[in-house]
């Protein structure tokens, strides 16, 4: 006999805790199901034990830029103090148990349990079903691609989660795509003393952004002393001896002592109980509406939409999910024109909305505006490090920015001006009347506006 409840939360990362954690506060009697860890890939293999790594491999690097600018310095990269931070203060050793208190706290009754759909408001937790009468929320997320190259199953290659826990660093290591991931770690791992070669399909690293992110990209990794060869695959693996040997298309090999593949992400859904619900099982992502509903009874959030795999727009999603399942007044409709996107290598690359690319191809009159840091007032004082530049994408019938880039020292923080102007469509006209505080970094935009 199922027990009836108001709604049941299937996937409790970021996106499924914060639907899950509110609708309770608001006082609805949910469910919320993970076998996993409560919090999901960010917390515990993603966003921020990578962002501590990174932050350890900047001040490498900045210590480095010492010389020649403030005296001398050396440094002595040392790992166990990340992995020790990681483990303490990120992740509790991967414990969840703060997590699941919060949630329990918040009114929710958790169940460390795999979620699978029976019916249109059924849900199978264990040996327990349930009923849910206002619905389903499905924010089951996404699992590593891993591609079907010959002799690599089997191997113990590294995914993300092996290089987040990794306690000691290997001395070399191969790095199967330069995505966000891919190009992320491979600079900690460089500026930790790594030897890393990076192997990249397309044509270039980092090929969903401007080819001048990916340009920079793989110019700042270079400096590092990453090896890279890109518009190659992998056809043929093998691990002999405790050393991996990587045969690529082109006939090269490449080896290293541990493999890392970071060749995107996919959605793992044959297995939910979709068709119950009318969605075929066999989806690439799960398509939701402007309220992030799926179908009758079904909302989906998160990476598992599809839309944009970034903590960011889960935490979206969930707050439109939540005004839509309590009904309120106003709920907001979803809208990702301004979608914002931070590769946190350095120099940092921030992107929102269309590249040029895109613009083009949804038949705008496209007009560029540009500036590089280094020739700006605050990159010239900068010198070390001042790598980046800014790109505006302009929509010229509307007068408004549709995509921008800003790559440099704080290029994520600088993106924050461009995403308001992006989201609110904010005429160019205004944006270049605008006061831009001097010697800053984002005073740059003022400069790629004078372009247009
Ligand atoms: C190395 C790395 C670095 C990243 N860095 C950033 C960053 O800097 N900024 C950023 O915005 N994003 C970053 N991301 C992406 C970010 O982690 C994801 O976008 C985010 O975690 C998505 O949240 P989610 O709730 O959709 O899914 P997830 O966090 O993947 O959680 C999904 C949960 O669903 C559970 N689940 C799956 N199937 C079932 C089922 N049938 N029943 C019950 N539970 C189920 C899983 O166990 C999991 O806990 C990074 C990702 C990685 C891997
Ligand atoms: N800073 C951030 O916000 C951040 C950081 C890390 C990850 N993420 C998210 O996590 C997701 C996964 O990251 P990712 O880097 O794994 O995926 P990705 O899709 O960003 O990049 C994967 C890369 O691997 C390449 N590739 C695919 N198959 C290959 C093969 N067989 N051989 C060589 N190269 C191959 C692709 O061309 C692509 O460049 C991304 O969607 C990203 O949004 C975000």
């Amino acid at each position: 006999m199922a027990e009836q409840v108001d709604v049941v939360v299937i996937g409790l990362g970021v996106g499924g805790e914060e639907t899950a954690g509110r609708l309770a506060e608001a006082g609805l009697n949910v469910v919320g199901l993970d076998p996993r860890l409560v919090g999901g890939e960010c917390p515990y293999w993603g966003c921020i034990p990578s962002k501590m790594m990174i932050r350890a491999a900047n001040l490498i690097a900045e210590t480095r830029r010492v010389d020649g600018m403030a005296g001398t310095a050396t440094v002595q990269p040392d790992w166990a103090p990340v992995a020790k931070r990681i483990r303490e203060e990120a992740t509790d050793s991967w414990n969840d148990q703060v997590a699941v208190d919060r949630l329990v706290k918040k009114g929710v009754t958790f169940l460390r349990e795999r979620g699978t759909i029976t019916g249109p408001r059924t849900v199978q937790a264990g040996d327990r079903e349930f009923e849910a009468s206002r619905g389903i929320v499905i924010a089951t997320g996404t699992v590593p691609v891993v591609p079907p190259i010959d002799g690599l199953a089997g191997t113990p290659y590294w995914t993300n989660h092996e290089a987040i826990e990794a306690d000691t660093l290997p001395a070399s290591i191969v790095v199967l795509g330069g995505g966000a991931i891919g190009l992320e770690l491979t600079q900690v791992f460089a500026r930790f003393g790594v030897d890393v070669t990076l192997v990249e399909g397309a044509g270039q690293v980092l090929s969903m952004e401007e080819p001048e992110s990916g340009q920079l990209a793989r110019e700042a990794l270079e400096r590092d002393g990453v090896t890279f060869h890109t518009g190659v695959h992998a056809k043929q693996v093998s691990h002999r001896g405790g050393t991996f040997t990587i045969t690529l298309d082109d006939g090269e090999t490449v080896t290293g002592e541990k493999l890392l593949v970071a060749t995107g992400r996919r959605v793992d859904v044959a297995a939910l109980g979709l068709d119950q619900v009318g969605i075929d099982p066999g989806v690439r992502r799960i398509e939701v509406d402007e309220h992030v509903r799926a179908a009758d009874g079904v909302w989906a959030l998160g990476d598992v939409t599809g839309v944009g795999n970034f903590t960011h727009n889960a935490m979206y999603q969930a707050n439109v999910a939540v005004f839509d399942i309590l009904g309120s007044e106003g709920a907001p409709e979803a809208s990702y024109h301004a979608m914002p996107r931070v590769t946190f290598t350095d120099p940092e690359i921030g992107a929102v909305g269309m590249t040029e690319k895109q613009a083009r191809e949804a038949g705008l009159d496209v007009k560029i505006g540009s500036a590089q840091i280094p020739v700006s007032s605050r990159g010239w004082i900068h010198k070390a490090g001042n790598e980046g530049f800014i790109k505006l994408v302009v929509d010229n019938e509307r007068g408004v920015l549709v995509g921008a880039t800003s790559a440099g020292p704080t290029g994520g923080e600088v993106l924050g001006a461009l995403a308001v102007a992006v989201h609110a469509a904010v005429p160019v006209y205004s944006l270049q009347q605008m006061i831009y505080a001097y010697p800053t970094f984002h005073r740059a935009i003022g400069d790629a506006l004078k372009q247009l």
